[in-house]
């Protein structure tokens, strides 16, 4: 046999027998030491690592908490939308609890927001379990270009027993009083259409800053609340629409003399729903294709307003009778029917992705055509009476600062034999003006006054 280890092992000198077996046990002692470092290199750096994984798992399983992570850009629009809804919500709690707040004020909202800073907690309570939220910036690597990024998070901790309640019914919570407190803090906006070549436009107007509310508005208790309520089922009617298969949309119509609050009381409307207001000129329309356009392009949560649609019908119904020989009336005559209004409306707003309200109002419903009158095109319609006891007790407590008077009897009376609107009470009711009979009682004489000719007039 040719013995060829002593090359490998760099002996030139031929062995013997013993030499030979001491070079054995060198190899095999070598050769152990070889799978010893493969060993410790490769088998007990993996098993090291998978006994460190068992003892993180053996901790975690430990651990009573869970946390979630809010991040403020991550993931497309539902977590950007989520993160906001999450730190309007927790506006309303931090004010109390944290020691440090950030104030936040965004172009669209009216108030600011309250944030907590970095690092501080805050802690919640929903069906007696008890969760903490924090704010927590972190910055990692990032990549060489745009170097360090910093990530904004809100961590939601809490016990992991609780994790159903949480993750279930907590954060749906959340989510809908974040939006809905987000919404009632938005900047209200007016819009209305015009014209520009063949196409029509809505174009912004101004801020909607009107102080009327239900509160304030006069009008039977009984009445208010029935509509309060109405309102109030149609904005939170998500699921009820979708069940039922039918867009989420609800029509007003508001009929009564000039005076009588209607517009008064769509301002009312938006201010309790935060809805903004697209207030449709229909002189501005050219026809039904413009219409369609126009009633396509209001975003959800918005009020479509038609003023004096009795004036708007009598155009469409009247065609023959025009004969004023105005070339863009003439046009409008042609052009935008009552029948493309009724279609414009039934086809309306078949997105289902927030409620549209839309508000009529008219001084002669008993010139509105029946078509329009119909339930699914006005569900509700509301009569703005003149002004009665109840709504003049209103007016006097919002004008005066009066909420009884000896003089009240006088007026009850007079009001029920007389016609007067709420408007030409509130003007006689305007007090503070410096002279004698401004004052409040001054005020309500002067009203007796002014009742007494209407009734005498009569
Ligand atoms: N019901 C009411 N509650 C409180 N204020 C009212 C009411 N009705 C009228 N007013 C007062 O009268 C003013 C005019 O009312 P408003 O414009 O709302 O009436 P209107 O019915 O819309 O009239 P028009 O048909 O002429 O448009 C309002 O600015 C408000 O101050």
């Amino acid at each position: 046999m040719v013995n060829v280890l002593p090359f490998f092992m760099g002996h030139q000198m031929p062995l013997g027998q013993e030499g030979m077996s001491q070079l054995g046990l060198g190899m095999a002692i070598a050769a152990s030491m070889v799978v010893l470092t493969i060993f410790q290199q490769f088998i007990l750096t993996h098993l090291r690592g998978y006994i460190e994984q068992l003892i993180q798992k053996l901790f975690k399983s430990m651990d009573p908490n869970v946390q979630i992570r809010f991040t403020e850009d991550g993931g497309g629009p539902k977590n950007i939308e989520a993160y906001a809804a999450i730190e309007t919500y927790l506006s309303s709690k931090c004010s109390d609890q944290a020691p440090r707040l950030t104030a936040k004020s965004y172009r669209d909202i009216r108030t600011p927001v309250f944030c907590v800073d970095f690092g501080e907690g805050v802690s919640d309570e929903f069906k007696g379990v008890t969760v903490k939220w924090q704010l927590v910036e972190e910055k990692d690597k990032g990549d060489p270009y745009r170097g360090p990024r910093k990530t904004r998070y809100y961590a939601l901790t809490f016990r992991k027993m609780n994790r159903k309640i949480v993750v279930g019914e907590y954060l749906r919570n959340v989510m809908e009083d974040g939006k809905a407190l987000k919404a009632s803090n938005r900047q209200l906006k007016i819009y209305s259409n015009s014209l520009s070549g063949n196409e029509s436009y809505w174009n912004y107007i101004r801020d909607f800053d009107h102080p009327a509310t239900f509160e304030t508005l006069a009008m039977e208790k009984e009445k208010k609340e029935e509509i309060v309520d109405d309102l109030f089922r149609f904005s939170t009617g998500s699921e009820y629409y979708r069940r039922i298969g039918k867009p989420w949309k609800r029509g007003y119509l508001l009929y009564g003399p000039p005076g009588t609050g209607k517009s008064t009381m769509i301002a009312a409307m938006a201010n309790l729903l935060s809805y903004d207001i697209y207030d449709l000129e229909l002189t501005a329309v050219l026809c039904n294709a413009n219409l369609k356009q126009l009633l396509n392009r209001i975003p959800c949560n918005s009020i479509l307003v038609i003023e004096d649609i009795d004036c708007s019908s009598k155009i469409t119904n009247q065609r023959e009778q025009n004969n004023e020989g105005d070339e863009k009336k003439e046009r409008i005559f042609e052009k935008l029917t009552l029948a493309g209004l009724l279609n414009c409306i039934d086809g309306l707003f078949s997105a289902n992705d927030g409620g549209r309200l839309m508000v009529f109002t008219t001084n002669h419903v008993e010139l509105l055509d029946s078509a329009l009158l119909r339930s699914g095109r006005m569900d509700k319609h509301i009569e703005m009476p003149y002004c009665g006891f109840e709504a003049f007790k209103i007016l006097a407590k919002n004008y005066l600062g009066i909420e009884d008077h000896e003089l009240f009897v006088r007026i009850e009376g007079l009001l029920k034999e007389s016609s007067v609107t709420p408007a030409d009470v509130a003007e006689n009711l305007i007090a503070g003006r410096g002279k004698d009979e401004d004052s409040g009682e001054g005020c309500l004489k002067k009203l007796i006054q002014v009742l007494e000719k209407k009734v005498e007039g009569k």
